[in-house]
């Protein structure tokens, strides 16, 4: 291909730009999270001891000393070190590491404040981790596990209406009519997106629960819909609908989580419908091998989200939760954790740097990636253009049609129309990152085609 055909993308935010949202994130954000999660080990320093006696107290401190040097680092800008744990992914993180030493310009060395925001993100959630891997016996202590499950405890009233709102719909479902089907798939999928507010990194672990009704807020919400593909994600899933009566077949659907707690049971309570209803045959879920980005889904979550569910005492929520549990014995449901969802890459270095996990997408008839990380991997969490097409930001990643349910906390936002950033910059300095906007955005290779070129 001639030189000048070569394409650059644009560069990747950094909080090397001094001011920007990284860079806020970098110096104020990122250390706060690292103090919880110290706070929160120090917390359980007891219970440590009556599980392990005095290694469970010295483990305490290895972890904490772990953690502290790395806060130190960071808010030093320190050059980044080489994982010395060996763990599965060590290796790769190391790979990487070199990647982007090898970008550094004037033989800087790779650090907090000059490297991809993305990458040094990345990189903390997985130190944390290194830092317990190195402190038996509390190597698999989830330092997030407890602002996981208040969220699911703070919105129960949230969860119960939403239950209710499936349980009651589903018993009408028989006789539904295709509007009928049509309009509840849109209520469920903006349900889901919504979702997505409760996310305990924006709000540096701070409580952000659910106490709204998701069901009665939606219509308030719509306006705040930036870009939204509902209409060409329903035209995906009724493709494989079969004509009325016959044995329904229904889609491949796979959703790539993001929060646990209130966020998880929407995406649980969209699936539920998607099966119930004939929509989707068989859903496949994709969670984090290791605690990550302070709320994301680990299998521990995802277990025990459906188990709290079942044991309810409230009679939808347990019958909910009871289906859910069924939809995983019969293989309707599948959780799956690969290690690429917990490493630094751009997803369009997926098919290159995990070609199994790319292949087994391509497997999807339809993918709902949740959540704001998942975007700015989606697009590189690079500064593009707000008018450049999603399907061009994706760099040549669509292993099947796609589509991004995201509300907006971090400033990389594409495939908007002219003049659309300049208004809502006028009216809302705030709008790309304070999750009060969201986006509804599908690619396919039909649109790629169109506008990937
Ligand atoms: O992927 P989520 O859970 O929707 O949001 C995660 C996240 O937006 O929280 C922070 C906000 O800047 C970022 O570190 C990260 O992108
Ligand atoms: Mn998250």
């Amino acid at each position: 291909m001639a030189a000048d055909h070569v394409f650059i993308p644009p560069p990747s935010l950094s909080a090397k730009f001094e001011g920007s949202f990284a860079y806020l994130t970098v110096r104020d954000r990122l250390p706060t999270i690292l103090t919880k999660v110290i706070d929160t080990i120090h917390r359980t320093k007891n219970d440590f001891f009556q599980k392990h006696g005095e290694v469970g107290v010295d483990a305490e401190k290895r972890a904490i000393s772990f953690l502290s040097k790395m806060r130190n680092e960071l808010q030093t800008d320190k050059p980044v070190l080489p994982l010395t744990d060996s763990a599965d992914d060590t290796e790769a993180w190391n790979r990487y590491l070199q990647r982007q030493q090898d970008l550094m310009e004037n033989g800087q060395l790779v650090s907090w404040f000059k490297s991809p925001w993305l990458y040094v993100e990345c990189y903390m959630y997985r130190k944390i981790q290194e830092a317990l891997y190195f402190s038996p016996p509390i190597c698999d202590f989830d330092v997030f596990k407890e602002g996981k499950t208040q969220s699911f405890f703070e919105s129960q009233q949230a969860i119960i209406s939403l239950c209710t709102f499936l349980r009651e719909s589903l018993v009408s479902a028989d006789n539904a009519n295709r509007k009928w089907l049509f309009e509840h798939f849109l209520t469920f999928l903006q349900v889901s997106l919504w979702g997505n507010r409760c996310d305990l990194s924006i709000s540096a672990g701070q409580e952000n629960s659910q106490k709204t009704s998701p069901i009665h807020s939606l219509p308030d919400l719509r306006h705040f819909i930036l870009v939204d593909d509902s209409d060409k994600v329903w035209s995906v899933l009724t493709s494989k609908q079969s004509p009325g009566g016959q044995e329904k077949t229904g889609v491949r659907l796979d959703i790539i989580l993001d929060n646990a707690g209130f966020e998880l049971v929407t995406d649980l309570v969209l699936a539920d419908f998607m099966v119930s209803v004939g929509l989707a045959k068989e859903v496949h879920f994709h969670g984090k091998s290791i605690p990550w980005f302070v709320s994301d889904v680990t299998s521990r979550d995802f277990d025990w989200t459906t188990s709290q569910t079942a044991a309810s005492n409230h009679k939808h929520m347990s019958s909910c939760g009871v289906q859910w549990k069924r939809h995983v014995k019969d293989g309707a449901w599948t959780y799956h954790e690969h290690p690429f969802w917990t490493l630094p890459h751009e997803f369009c270095d997926m098919p290159a740097d995990a070609p199994d996990l790319y292949s087994t997408l391509q497997r999807s008839d339809l993918i709902l990636f949740k959540g704001d990380l998942n975007y700015r991997r989606l697009t590189g969490d690079r500064a593009w253009e707000h008018t450049v097409p999603f399907g061009r930001a994706l760099r040549g990643f669509l292993p099947a049609p796609l589509c991004s349910l995201r509300t907006l906390k971090a400033n990389v936002q594409v495939g908007l129309e002219p003049g659309q950033a300049e208004k809502l910059a006028a009216q809302d300095t705030e709008w790309m990152t304070s999750g009060k906007y969201a986006v509804i955005q599908f690619c396919s290779p039909f649109e790629e085609q169109q506008q990937g070129s």
